[in-house]
């Protein structure tokens, strides 16, 4: 572990210089401070250098290149020198962009510790290491005053206490962003959508994915949030490393720790080698933690230590331990976590422990239902049936006949709610398009693959188990909206029709149940 210090050299250290060094050896420096200042001591630097060890030292310094040597010299330690040209000393944007490549460019490895020395230079100087220390680049910093030294604690968290903030400013922030379709923005291509919805989305996903902090997910099961991770990690400067998934929803309970931590050989019956958990294996990248909101209590508690860095470090650093192991482990990986559970409403329930969410959410994005974006619902059929004909042709050969949408067909599909989202629409086009013969697809062929899905729900309606939560009026409720629902779908979306359908004696019944149940189905304007 090496410490590396970075500094500006500022002008009271040139002044502690030239009232200190012989003349000759300091003729750069008193070009600029003249006879130097003994009131100044020995400068912030040298007195940092008395106190502290390093074991390299980057001097940043936009003095004449002469003065920059000569003070390199007298500090002593062979530090490297960085000649930067600034016009402005207080313009904090041009500082942060002279520093930021330096920082860039110092070779470090991962438990090396940097170290900021705030006292040299300007005001403007010492505000932009206390940003990066406190971000981008986690750093120790110094101050040193009337020849002592202090190590500077900064009391806060920008990542948690700052950004999200900022991160979460209403639309007003976002609305720039949210101007381009997915397929303009680089990384986000596979998602198919030009609504106001997806575009603000993708704009919100492409801000999270630049910065280096967890994300939340929000939205119904077939949304697209395992794609909108997939994307997030794509744009972010991990790309080019892992990203790996795990369902914590599918994974038992017993299994899911040494999913994620991994294990060594001899931790439970079974385990015969060291296998690395899911957190290593995205070490440098990014692992998504999908239906995070399923986890028990247990679980959360040991996510929650594994996502809490060590004081100092940046909010991807993570530290658990493998089941069975005697040491923790340190790696860097960038959450993503999704969930279609209302995780309010869980905490509320003491299912969710709060401060697991608050780490979880530093950015949160909430991916809308299909059926308020219906202006997707074309778009979005015409690319999945593209990929669906090609799969069908080559399973089925000359005899399968590409597919298409007619326009009633359209018409029907943005009227259809999509409970199931994106993934009911790819089953229901899929299923619809074996089934159907001819080229067009028909209203009836989508109308008959999409019956099957709700059907499945009401069997399953029939057979939840009886206790604990059981509460038998929300799931006859729960029933009949599943029947208003397929007869609105069976009707066309004629309200008259369903109406008959359903043995009501007049419509009015039927549009007040559609909307005292909350049924979102777009009704068909029709002369009674
Ligand atoms: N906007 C979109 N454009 C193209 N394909 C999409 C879009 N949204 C979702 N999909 C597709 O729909 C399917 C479901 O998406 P995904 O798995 O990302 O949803 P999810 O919200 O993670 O679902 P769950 O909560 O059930 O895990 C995937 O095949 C995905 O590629």
């Amino acid at each position: 572990m090496k410490r590396i210090l970075v500094s500006w050299i500022g002008r009271t250290d040139l002044k502690a210089m030239a009232a200190s060094a012989p003349a000759q050896k300091s003729k750069s420096v008193r070009k600029i401070v003249g006879e130097g200042d003994a009131q100044a001591g020995i400068g912030p630097a040298k007195t940092l250098l008395d106190h502290e060890s390093f074991d390299e030292v980057h001097l940043l310094s936009d003095y004449s290149p002469a003065a920059s040597k000569e003070f390199a010299t007298w500090l002593g330690c062979k530090p490297v020198l960085h000649a930067v040209e600034l016009t402005n000393p207080s313009h904090h944007g041009e500082i942060l962009d002279t520093v930021r490549p330096i920082l860039e460019r110092l070779q470090r490895k991962k438990d090396d510790e940097l170290v900021f020395h705030l006292s040299p230079g300007t005001p403007a100087m010492a505000a932009i290491w206390i940003l990066l220390g406190k971000s981008q680049y986690p750093a120790t910093m110094y101050q040193t005053y009337n020849g002592a030294v202090s190590k500077t604690e900064i009391p806060f968290d920008i990542t948690t206490d700052v950004l999200p903030g900022l991160l979460r400013e209403p639309d007003r922030y976002w609305q720039h962003l949210a101007t381009r379709t997915p397929q303009e923005v680089s990384g986000f291509e596979s998602i198919v959508g030009e609504s106001e919805a997806i575009k603000a989305a993708v704009g919100r996903a492409q801000r999270a994915a630049i910065h280096d902090v967890p994300v939340l997910i929000l939205g119904e099961s077939g949304t697209g949030k395992e794609l909108f991770a997939e994307a997030i990690h794509k744009a972010s400067h991990r790309g080019n490393q892992k990203i790996v998934s795990i369902n914590c929803a599918a994974i038992s309970r017993e299994l899911l720790e040494s999913e994620l931590f991994g294990h060594v050989k001899g931790a439970f019956t079974g385990a015969d080698k060291d296998r690395k958990g899911a957190f290593e294996e995205a070490d440098g990248g990014t692992l998504f933690l999908d239906e995070v909101g399923d986890c028990d209590l247990a679980m959360q508690a040991k996510l929650l230590r594994a996502l809490q860095p060590p004081p100092g470090e940046g909010p991807c650093q993570s530290v658990f331990r493998p089941v069975g192991a005697t040491k923790d482990r340190v790696v860097d990986v960038r959450i993503i976590a999704a969930t279609n559970k209302d995780l309010s409403a869980a905490i509320t329930a003491g299912e969710f422990r709060d401060d697991l969410m608050y780490r979880l959410s530093i950015v949160t994005l909430k991916l809308p239902p299909l059926r308020q974006r219906s202006k997707d619902i074309t778009q979005i059929a015409k690319s999945l049936l593209v990929g669906i004909n090609s799969r069908l042709k080559k399973q089925g050969g000359t005899s399968y006949q590409d597919k298409s949408i007619s326009a009633d067909t359209i018409q029907f599909m943005q009227r259809y709610p999509w409970p199931g989202n994106v993934r009911e629409l790819s089953n229901a086009l899929v299923q619809a398009s074996m089934m159907a013969d001819g080229k067009a697809l028909k209203p009836q062929d989508i109308a008959a693959a999409v019956a099957e899905f709700p059907s499945a729900k009401s069997d399953d309606a029939m057979n939840i188990p009886l206790g604990g939560d059981f509460v038998l009026e929300s799931h006859l409720i729960d029933i009949q909206r599943h029947f208003l629902r397929r007869a609105m779908l069976e009707a066309d979306g004629k309200v008259t029709k369903a109406a008959k359908l359903l043995g009501y004696k007049n419509y009015q019944t039927l549009s007040a149940q559609l909307e005292r149940l909350d049924v979102e189905f777009e009704k068909e304007t029709e002369s009674k």
